[in-house]
């Protein structure tokens, strides 16, 4: 596995505490229902609009005898007095009136369980270190997180930008960090703040009022309702009020406010002494609220979710690392023996996937391959075919195991000639497509005795599909022969159904394209853009094709003969009524879409086919227009009928044919450039483009609307993608 000193981290503080987080976790969404509870379940008074001298009075009307007032964090008051049937109780009271309005229940039994467990594990002072050890450590994963989601963001000002989905689980790891990391920096911080005053590291200050008994006055006598401090004190600052405990002088009242305590003479008012609170004591208080949400409960609910999200982290960030962990170099032979060295760039391992894959490939073929990491590349003399792939990170740079690498080239001398090919992985959806890919190559480019055996070729998202293609052109070239790269979506795992011929049309001779018509023996839901693997026969593998929905529900394919083409020939030799072994796959990222206010498609060659399908299908009409690429007017014929029904029918507004060989000498992507202000507005009303055909004439079109973007001031090209306004499927 390759991965980057933050990342490491991250997931070694998370592997290595999970157990406790998980149960901090699991406690704190019980404890978290505890102030959402009391909230709903509380009748609140307003107790800004009561002063302590008013609530004194009304207690000493209703009771023999008052001991202490106390004022919780849900603004309760509840009160210890001798009842005038001469009971010492304790009970919650309205302080309007100093009546008793409900009793003080002991703490629901799951509360304390949870709470005991949340603290101390049942362990006493070992459960409580281990508690502060995983708030801490939480705090340290969070603080990891938070760095790698910035990383990955590129940057402070990019945190609202769009998180770029490359599956659900890292997906909802990272949108989950973005939303929850902060709250659970103060859960962790909080938390372990609040575990120092348990281990005794701070201690609560104890107010303990230092008057001298002789300089207590006993007059003049004033009524509570006329002491100044009562007076001007709500009854929402207080925390407690002591009664003394005799008529003594040397007895006072103890009222502990949220921001000081006071000592006050119970026949005059006078303040006898006073302590404010101090700042260790105020950021317990605020550490106390943050960490357990009592008394606010937004705060609480907040609370609840940051806890279910540590929940979804944990299974997530295990499901990621699984994932990566799944592949692992092993090689069979010694470098030095290698004639075949396949070079990775990779950051969480997906490319790793494709290479080890490859290299088994090729030692099955009786090749010496072996796989290393870039910035492990060194050279030796066997060294003949150097095949790099890499993924690209960041603002166009190379993922950590590939960050030495261009230093490592520069000092290497190839002693004997040596053929390249660099394969970059990366996506559209960022500005940089495969960036260090291209650099990697032009690095190789100017190493003597270094030749491109072939020419750098893209992968968007991990396409096997694309992959594929690569390989088809390597294998060539080499006069190898492999299989097809399944990646995750596997066509051979997929059940294989049977389809009738009911159409094949003849082939073209100039263009070797023909048309095949399929119909399910079975029913099956189908849509046009889906994917067909077609199995030409059990010694060999199958290959995709993308396909079009005809209005009878049959499967439309448009094939070019390849001259070593097994599936290609295949196809070519059936006849209608023949049965075909084939499997479908689902490719929900290259529909029609639902609503758009327009639709740009663009094709070359048998790309046109899932279109096709999907103009067919355009019963709401929505407004498409087809841009199609080919070497003459000969290779329309076979779509010739198709296009002019759907133009009839205004499911097609309009088609726009661009031919290379004739007079017209054009390609699609030129004729695109004379309309650059109506691709403009397509992009700017919300409109979809959709490219379907050749890798060649999809990067020749991307870098066109590039430059479109950024001659009319628009978005990124990459927001587009991500809001599904641009849809590919090319090969
Ligand atoms: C944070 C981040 C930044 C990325 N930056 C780029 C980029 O600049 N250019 C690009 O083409 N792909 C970029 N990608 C996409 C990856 O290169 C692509 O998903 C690749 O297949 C990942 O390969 P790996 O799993 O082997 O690391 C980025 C992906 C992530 C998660």
């Amino acid at each position: 596995m390759i991965i980057s000193a933050w990342r490491y981290s991250h997931l070694a503080l998370a592997v290595s505490s999970f157990l406790f987080v998980l149960m901090a976790s699991l406690t704190g969404i019980i404890l978290a229902f505890e102030p959402i509870q009391q909230e709903i379940e509380i009748n609140s008074f307003d107790l800004d609009q009561i002063t302590a001298a008013t609530l004194i009075d009304n207690l000493q009307e209703n009771y023999l005898e008052v001991f202490e007032v106390k004022v919780d964090g849900y603004d309760r008051v509840s009160i210890s007095a001798l009842t005038e049937n001469g009971d010492l109780a304790e009970f919650y009271v309205n302080p309007n009136t100093g009546e008793k309005v409900a009793e003080i229940n002991p703490e629901a039994k799951t509360f304390q369980f949870a709470r005991s467990l949340h603290r101390s594990l049942f362990l006493k002072t070992t459960g409580r270190f281990f508690v502060a050890l995983t708030s801490f450590l939480l705090f340290l994963i969070s603080l990891s997180g938070l760095i790698l989601f910035l990383k990955r963001q590129q940057g402070v000002k990019k945190i609202f930008s769009t998180i770029i989905k490359e599956n659900f689980y890292q997906y909802g790891h990272v949108y989950l960090g973005r939303l929850f990391l902060i709250p659970i920096i103060i859960i962790s911080l909080s938390g372990v703040y609040l575990s120092l005053f348990q281990f005794n590291i701070l201690e609560h200050p104890v107010f303990t009022a230092e008057v001298e008994n002789e300089n207590i006055n006993a007059a003049p006598k004033r009524a509570i309702s006329d002491f100044e401090i009562f007076n001007n004190t709500s009854v929402a600052n207080v925390k407690s009020i002591e009664f003394p405990f005799s008529s003594a002088p040397s007895d006072y009242f103890m009222l502990q406010l949220k921001d000081g305590s006071f000592a006050i003479n119970q026949f005059t008012g006078e303040i006898l002494d006073e302590d404010q609170l101090s700042a260790q004591e105020q950021f317990f208080q605020y550490s106390y609220i943050l960490h357990t949400g009592e008394g606010n409960f937004i705060w609480a609910f907040i609370l609840l979710l940051s806890c279910v999200s540590i929940l979804f982290f944990i299974y997530s960030g295990f499901k990621i690392t699984f994932k990566r962990k799944a592949t692992k170099i092993k090689n069979k032979f010694k470098l030095n023996d290698c004639t075949h060295l396949i070079l990775v760039g990779s950051e969480t391992g997906s490319t790793l996937q494709f290479a080890v894959w490859f290299q088994q490939e090729l030692l099955k073929k009786g090749k010496k391959a072996y796989v290393q990491q870039m910035n492990e590349f060194s050279y030796h003399n066997q060294l003949e075919q150097l095949i790099i792939f890499t993924a690209t990170y960041g603002v166009g740079e190379p993922p950590t195991n590939a960050n030495k690498f261009e230093a490592k080239l520069k000092e290497i001398s190839f002693g004997k000639p040596i053929q390249y090919s660099v394969v970059g992985f990366g996506s559209f959806a960022y500005p940089d497509f495969c960036k260090f890919a291209y650099t990697t190559e032009s690095l190789l480019d100017e190493k003597e005795n270094a030749e491109c055996f072939l020419a750098l070729h893209t992968i968007n998202n991990k396409s096997a599909e694309s992959f594929n293609r690569w390989l088809a052109q390597w294998a060539r070239l080499s006069e190898m022969n492999f299989p097809k790269f399944e990646g995750e979506v596997d066509s051979t795992k997929q059940k294989k159904l049977a389809y009738e011929v009911v159409r094949k049309t003849e082939i073209i001779p100039n263009h070797q394209t023909f048309l095949v018509e399929l119909k399910p023996i079975k029913r099956q839901k189908l849509r046009s853009g889906d994917l067909l693997a077609v199995s030409p026969g059990e010694k060999h593998h199958d290959r995709l094709y993308s396909l079009g929905i005809t209005l009878e529900n049959t499967i439309l394919l448009s094939i070019k003969l390849h001259r070593n083409g097994i599936c290609s020939t295949y196809l070519n030799s059936l006849k209608q009524g023949d049965v075909v072994q084939a499997s479908r796959l689902k490719n929900k990222s290259f529909y029609f879409p639902k609503k758009a206010s327009q639709v740009l498609m663009v094709a070359t060659g048998t790309g046109i086919a899932p279109f096709l399908g999907m103009l067919m299908n355009n019963s709401k009409k929505t407004l498409t227009k087809m841009y199609w690429g080919a070497r003459d007017e000969e290779a329309l014929i076979q779509y010739k009928n198709m296009i002019t029904s759907a133009l009839e029918n205004q499911r097609l507004a309009q088609f726009i044919p661009v031919y290379s060989r004739t007079d017209q000498q054009q390609y699609v992507q030129n004729r695109l450039q004379e309309n650059d202000s109506e691709i403009a507005e397509v992009l700017q009303a919300g409109g979809v483009i959709m490219i379907c055909g050749s890798i060649f004439m999809q990067q020749a079109v991307l870098a066109l609307l590039t430059k479109i973007c950024e001659e009319n001031k628009l978005k990124n090209l990459s927001d587009y993608q991500n809001r599904g306004q641009l849809l590919m499927d090319c090969y």
